[in-house]
C-alpha cells in the first residue's frame, strides 16, 4: 500500500469505528447485579405500597428508571432454600433441604455438579462474585465431627480450625471473588471470608440479647463488628464494581445483603430518621445501599448497560414489630396475609425490581406472575446460553417482560414453599395450598391447628383477584378447582420435573408428611 492508500485505509476504518463503536459497546453483554434484602417486606418499600411510612427514595427511584413486578415471589418463605433457588434455577425441596434454614456451620447444600448461575455466565464470558450473606451452608474444618449433626443446629458453636480455608462455598460454585460470611448475621461464626479464608481468626466470644440487636453466641473476629457489616459489604461491592467497570467482560455481582434482618442495627445517620421504629431506620439504610450502588454505577459510566435487580429472600419477619409499626400505620406485608416463614402470600411475596436503562422498560410495572428461580433462565437468555436439560429445570426467562418485548404469562404454575415444608401452588388468580394453617409462624401455626383442634379444611383454595387477603377458603364450594390443582401440583412435585418437561431427580421425599398429602 501507498501512504495515501493507507490514509484511505485508515480513514475509512476510523469512520466504521466512529459510526458502530457505541453499538458494539450497546451490544457487549450487560454488567448484571443482584441486590438481594433480607427479610424485607413488599410493603417496606413505598413503590410497591402507596399507604407505606417508610421512605425509600432510591428503591423508588429505581422503580421508576426501570419495571417493577408486582406479583413476584420467592421460591421460599424463608432464607437459605430461597438463596437455593436463585443460584440454582431449582426450588429448594429438590435439593436435601426440606424446610426450614441452615445454621452457620452447616456443610455446604449446592451439589458440587449442579451448574449456578455464575458457572453458567463464566461459560459466557463473565468475571463473577459474591459479596454479602452466604447462608447455603460452607464446609468449615470442623475438628469435633462426630457432633456433626449438632452443626446445623442455629446456636451452634462447634471446634473449628479457623487458619485453614473453607470449603465447597462460593469458590467452587462459581464465584471469581467473594468477601463475605457463613450464615445471617445472627448466626455464628462472626467471620469473614474473602476467597475462602477467613480474614482473621476469631479469639472472642460475642451475644447480644438486646430486644432489636439480638444475635446467637458465637466466636467473633476483631474484624466483624455486627453494626458495621452493611457498610462494610457495601464498600466491597463499590470497590468490585469500579475495579470491574472499565474490564472488557462484562461482571455478575451477587450481592445479598444481611439486612433489614436482625440484628436490627442501623448506623447513627439512620437512627430515628424513618419516624417509624427501629426496623423502618434499618429500612432506609438498605435504601442507602441501592442509592451507593446506583451512584457508583453512574459515576463509573456503565449504569445504562447494567442490568439492576433489587429483591428480598422473603416476606418481612415479625421481629419487624409489625404491633409498632401499626400504630404508624404501616404494614410490612402490605394488604397480603401472614409473614416471612407463610405459605400466605405475605411469607413469599416480594418487591421485584429491575433496571436496564439502554434496554429495559422504563416507569414501567407488571402483574405477571415471576419466580426468584427464574432469574437463571434470565441470564441464559439474555447471553445467548442455551440450558440444557439437567440444568435450572424451575427456571423461566423474565427477558420479554423486562425488555417489554411482550406481556405474555412466562409461567403457567408456580410453587410456593414454607417453612414447616408445605407447599402451595398458583395458576391464574387460582391458589391452593396443601396445609390447613400458615405454615409458617402465623396463627393458624401447624402447632395452633393441632393444639386447638381447630376444625379447619386440610386444604384452602384461595381466588387473589376477590380476594387477595385470602379470607374466603373455597375449597368446599370448588372442589373440582382445588383437584385440578392438586393434580398439577403432584406432576410438578413427583415427577421430578418442571412444567417445561424436564426430567430431574429429587433429593429424598420419603417420609415428609407435607409430600404424602400431595402424593395420596
Ligand atoms: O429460629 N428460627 O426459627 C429461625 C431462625 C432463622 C430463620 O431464618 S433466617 O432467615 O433468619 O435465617 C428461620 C427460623
Amino acid at each position: 500500500m501507498n501512504k495515501k492508500k493507507i490514509t484511505i485505509f485508515i480513514f475509512i476504518w476510523f469512520n466504521v469505528l466512529v459510526a458502530f463503536g457505541p453499538i458494539a459497546s450497546q451490544d457487549k453483554s450487560p454488567n448484571i447485579i443482584y441486590i438481594l434484602a433480607d427479610d424485607l417486606g413488599y410493603g417496606d418499600v413505598k413503590a410497591f405500597n402507596p399507604n407505606g411510612k417508610i421512605p425509600t427514595p432510591n428503591m423508588d427511584a429505581m422503580a421508576a428508571n426501570g419495571i417493577k413486578f408486582t406479583d413476584a415471589h420467592t421460591s421460599s418463605a424463608v432464607c437459605s432454600p430461597t438463596r437455593y433457588g436463585i443460584l440454582t434455577g431449582r426450588y429448594n425441596w429438590r435439593s436435601s433441604l426440606k424446610s426450614f434454614v441452615l445454621s452457620g456451620y452447616s456443610k455446604s447444600l449446592i451439589k458440587q455438579e449442579r451448574t449456578t448461575v455464575p458457572e453458567m455466565l463464566k461459560t459466557q464470558g463473565y468475571a463473577t462474585a459474591y459479596i454479602g450473606k452466604w447462608h447455603l451452608g460452607w464446609d468449615w474444618a470442623i475438628e469435633d465431627k462426630d457432633a456433626n449433626l449438632e452443626h446445623n443446629k442455629l446456636n451452634a458453636n462447634p471446634k473449628v480450625d479457623f487458619s485453614v480455608p473453607v470449603k465447597n462455598g462460593p469458590s467452587t460454585h462459581g464465584f471469581d471473588y467473594s468477601f463475605g460470611f457463613c450464615g445471617s448475621l445472627d448466626m455464628a461464626p462472626y467471620v469473614y471470608i474473602e476467597n475462602d479464608m477467613p480474614t482473621m481468626v476469631p479469639t472472642k466470644t460475642t451475644i447480644s440479647v438486646d430486644e432489636k440487636g439480638i444475635w446467637r453466641k458465637g466466636l467473633t473476629s476483631d474484624d466483624f463488628v455486627h453494626a458495621n457489616v452493611l457498610q462494610d459489604l457495601t464498600d466491597k461491592a463499590v470497590d468490585y464494581i469500579e475495579k470491574n467497570a472499565k474490564k472488557t467482560s462484562p461482571f455478575f455481582l451477587y450481592f445479598p445483603l444481611p439486612a433489614p434482618h436482625t440484628p436490627i442495627l442501623p448506623t447513627t445517620e439512620f437512627l430515628g430518621k424513618s419516624n417509624t421504629n427501629m426496623y423502618g431506620d434499618f429500612v432506609m439504610q438498605v435504601d442507602d445501599v441501592v442509592r451507593q450502588i446506583r451512584e457508583t454505577l453512574k459515576s463509573q459510566g456503565i449504569s445504562e448497560n447494567t442490568l439492576l435487580v433489587f429483591t428480598s429472600d422473603n416476606g418481612c419477619s415479625p421481629k419487624a414489630d409489625f404491633k409498632e409499626l401499626e400504630k404508624v400505620d404501616h404494614d410490612p406485608s402490605y394488604v397480603y396475609r401472614g409473614t416471612k416463614a407463610d405459605i400466605f402470600e405475605g411469607g413469599h411475596r416480594v418487591p421485584f425490581i429491575v433496571e436496564w436503562p439502554s434496554k429495559g422498560l422504563k416507569n414501567s410495572s407488571t402483574d405477571k406472575v415471576i419466580c426468584t428461580t427464574d432469574f437463571f433462565a434470565t441470564c441464559a437468555e439474555l447471553t445467548g446460553y442455551q440450558i440444557p436439560d439437567t440444568e435450572a429445570e424451575d427456571s423461566y426467562s423474565m427477558l420479554s417482560l423486562i425488555k417489554g418485548d411482550n406481556d405474555e404469562d412466562i409461567r403457567e404454575y408456580t410453587v410456593h414453599h414454607s417453612i414447616d415444608g408445605s407447599f402451595a401452588i398458583r395458576q391464574g388468580d387460582w391458589k391452593l395450598s396443601v396445609c390447613s394453617g400458615s405454615g409458617g409462624w402465623s396463627y393458624p401455626r401447624p402447632q395452633d391447628v393441632e393444639k386447638e383442634k381447630l376444625d379447619l379444611p386440610d386444604m384452602q383454595l384461595y381466588n387473589l383477584k376477590d380476594d387477595i387477603g385470602e379470607t374466603k377458603n373455597l375449597i368446599a364450594a370448588n372442589p373440582k378447582k382445588a383437584k385440578e390443582l392438586k393434580k398439577a401440583l403432584k406432576k410438578i412435585i413427583l415427577d421430578g420435573r418442571s412444567t417445561s418437561g424436564k426430567n430431574q431427580e429429587n433429593d429424598g421425599m420419603e417420609g415428609w408428611k407435607q409430600i404424602e398429602m400431595i402424593v395420596n
